[in-house]
């Protein structure tokens, strides 16, 4: 566990203006047969006062790179600047800096939100009357000040997350780490989380890097993201720039019966028009120049071929093709090859 400096001040930052610079870092996680390569050469900038996204499937490395950055891990090789200070180097520095929400909840479930708040600012070594300050104006920010009183173990889920983020900003760090900040929340909670990350950066002045699994959660918050996949970094941009890089539709079919997912790959693959195609269980995605042209002629060799299907939809590039281009696998195909440790190839190239 890391030891945080008395000092609640956090020192000046001395870099040009990103908030956060990796360069080329590299993680193996065991030995021998059992190493795993969670990090293999990852490298990207932050600019300071925005909100920026870590996006990739589980097991990509988001993780890793956070803890890394945050200084609760060390990489193998490679390089890293948290508000001007190496995280190698200056640890005590970069922890001062920084405020942290791991995935898992930190705070005390048996204290109240305001005990959990004054441990906190104590950790820090803050004065009792800048934590009785800074705590009510979190609780406000939160709107957390009815429950301020009562165990922490009896609010929601979303209010516990809440209270996470706001124990990470009581020492008014520069920058905010939120790995998976909304994982487990329900819709409700999880569009109020997203209003309040994103208000962070203009009424605290922070910067935001936040890890997530969720396509919407990058495109909604991020100005700018990186889109990691096995520990490398395999595209990088806003979400405009990302999806603007890709012209052309999608169509999404949903197959009547997945088990003809392999008849229906290479039907829809010999269509003209189709540049790409992946099949996830009973949606099948085609990457194709000019979606209402084509789409005739999808569906055509599929009825040619007596695959059936229940629905079929035009849409414009998302994150998650953006994913499928640089990645070679759809983002829930990639999800679900993590958790099978079995990598399936879910795509085919198909001939324009
Ligand atoms: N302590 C560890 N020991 C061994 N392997 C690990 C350890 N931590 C992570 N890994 C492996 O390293 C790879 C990257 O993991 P990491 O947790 O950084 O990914 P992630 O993108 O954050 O995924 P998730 O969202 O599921 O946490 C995965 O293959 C993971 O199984």
């Amino acid at each position: 566990m890391p030891t945080f400096d008395k000092s609640h001040t956090a020192p000046p930052p001395t870099g040009s203006g990103a908030a956060i610079q990796a360069v080329e870092l590299t993680k193996t996680y065991g030995k021998g047969d059992a190493a795993v390569r969670a990090l293999d050469g990852v490298t990207f900038s932050v600019p300071a006062g925005t909100v920026f996204g870590l996006l990739g499937p589980n097991g990509a490395g988001k993780s890793t790179t956070t803890k890394i950055l945050t200084t609760l891990a060390a990489a193998d090789s490679g390089t890293a600047t948290v508000a001007g200070h190496d995280v190698a180097r200056e640890g005590a520095a970069v922890r001062c800096a920084i405020g942290y929400v791991p995935q898992k909840p930190c705070f005390d479930p048996t204290a109240t939100g305001r005990e959990n708040l004054t441990l906190q600012g104590r950790i820090h070594g803050l004065p009792a009357h800048e934590i009785r300050q800074r705590s009510d104006a979190l609780l406000t920010r939160f709107g957390l000040t009815e429950a301020a009183d009562r165990v922490s173990k009896t609010w929601s889920g979303g209010m516990q997350r809440k209270l996470d983020v706001a124990l990470a900003l009581i020492h008014r760090p520069q920058v905010l780490f939120l790995d998976e900040p909304t994982t487990g929340l329900d819709p409700e909670a999880r569009a109020e989380m997203w209003a309040e990350i994103s208000g962070l950066t203009a009424t605290e002045g922070l910067t935001v890097l936040l890890t997530t699994h969720y396509m919407e959660e990058a495109d909604n918050l991020a100005d700018q993201l990186v889109i990691v996949d096995r520990g490398r970094v395999v595209a990088s941009g806003s979400p405009e720039q990302l999806k603007g890089t890709l012209d052309g539709d999608t169509i999404e079919v949903q197959l009547a019966d997945p088990t003809a997912r392999d008849r229906a790959r290479a039907a829809v693959g010999s269509a003209d028009g189709v540049r790409q195609v992946s099949v996830d269980d009973a949606t099948l995605l085609a990457r194709v120049g000019d979606g209402a042209a084509t789409l005739p002629r999808v569906l055509a060799a599929l009825d040619s071929d007596g695959i059936g299907l229940t629905s079929v939809t035009v849409a414009r590039p998302s994150l998650d093709d953006v994913y499928l281009r640089h990645a070679g696998r759809s983002f829930r195909a990639a999800e679900r090859a993590a958790g099978s440790a079995t990598d399936r190839p879910e795509f085919a190239e198909a001939a324009r």
